[in-house]
């Protein structure tokens, strides 16, 4: 199908996974325009990404920094450019934090997502792919979940994901005009292959990968390692990684389904491998990649 010209709204897009899905979403053909607040990313995230796709590319870019919360900021945005589609990033993603500030989560997840869905039913842009997280699994009791297994949020964040999930289903099923997929991603992980664009969160990373990797270059000293008697194979918890490039491209397949006539609704799909992985696999596997040892407490 021709995505030639298709002008996308990217919101989140100087993020972890908005970076690499842009890269993507440029070559496949599509027009790219991007809302940040620089919440967790930095600007420099988008000039590295305008050096990974080449001057011809980043001409197809343009940048807003609005706040999804400033639903003025956020019309101008939409009054000045006909989206074909959204792809919805921006919020924010710390489990221990939304424990500890729950109302942070609620206010940017919740309130930045409802302005969203007005501005575009305003302006009549009802495709939507929605980042939302296996974590509205919760401690499902039976692995590997599929997507209808039961949907269970432990904490104030997996609760913001639950309960977008149930507004976006809701919007659905009252206006049929819309389309919506809801991507639940396993542990995204790893970078471009051009080592341009990556993870590299503000403050010292929640994520086991971005951890890992920061010892490895000694901005941290070593690894804490949480847990070692877990019913697995060495004892510490098991995740699905899957490879962010991976990921970003699981949007564009999402995008592409979006623009087929018969698509309609709201429809979950998990993003993973199928595969587990241990934090001591983990640390194995990128020691050897790197050829850096990496400290870790045990
Ligand atoms: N990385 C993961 O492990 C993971 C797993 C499951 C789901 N997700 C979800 O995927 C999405 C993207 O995750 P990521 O890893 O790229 O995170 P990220 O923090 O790197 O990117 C999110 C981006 O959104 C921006 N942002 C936050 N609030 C905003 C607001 N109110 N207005 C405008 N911009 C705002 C941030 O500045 C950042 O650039 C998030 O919704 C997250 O909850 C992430
Ligand atoms: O310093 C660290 C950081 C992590 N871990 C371990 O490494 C594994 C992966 O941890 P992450 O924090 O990278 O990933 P989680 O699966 O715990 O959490 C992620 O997946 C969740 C969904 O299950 C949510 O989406 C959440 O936002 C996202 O960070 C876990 O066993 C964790 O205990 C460590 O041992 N040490």
């Amino acid at each position: 199908m021709k995505m030639e010209g298709k002008l996308v709204l990217v919101t989140g897009g100087a993020g972890f996974i908005g970076t690499h899905t842009v890269v993507q979403l440029l070559k496949e053909g599509f027009r790219v325009s991007i809302i940040d607040n620089f919440d967790n990313s930095v600007e420099e995230a988008l000039d590295r990404v305008k050096e990974v796709v080449g001057p011809a590319l980043a001409a197809k870019i343009e940048f807003h920094f609005v706040d999804l919360r400033n639903k003025d900021d956020l019309e101008k945005v939409f009054a000045k450019s006909k989206f074909d589609g959204v792809i919805h990033f921006a919020g924010r993603k710390a489990v221990g934090e939304s424990v500890e500030y729950p109302r942070r989560y609620f206010d940017n997840n919740l309130i930045g997502t409802i302005n969203l869905y007005e501005v575009m039913a305003k302006y009549n842009c009802k495709k939507m792919v929605f980042s939302s997280s296996s974590t509205v699994y919760g401690q499902p009791e039976k692995i590997p979940c599929v997507e209808d297994t039961e949907l269970k949020a432990m904490n104030p964040y997996g609760r913001t994901k639950l309960f977008l999930e149930e507004i976006a289903r809701d919007i659905s099923q009252a206006e049929s005009d819309w389309q919506i997929i809801l991507l639940r991603y396993f542990n995204p992980v790893a970078a471009h292959e051009s080592g341009k664009i990556g993870e590299d969160p503000k403050g010292i990373p929640n994520n086991l990968m971005p951890y890992i990797q920061q010892v490895a270059v000694g901005r941290l000293p070593e690894l804490n390692v949480y847990g070692h008697d877990y019913p697995t194979r060495d004892g510490t918890a098991i995740r699905d990684y899957i490879h962010v490039m991976d990921l970003a491209d699981g949007h564009i397949a999402a995008l592409k389904k979006l623009f087929t006539p018969d698509f309609k609704g709201c429809v979950p799909y998990n993003l993973g491998t199928g595969r587990g992985t241990s934090v001591l696999e983990m640390v194995a596997a990128f020691e050897k990649a790197s050829g850096k040892v990496i400290g870790a407490s045990t």
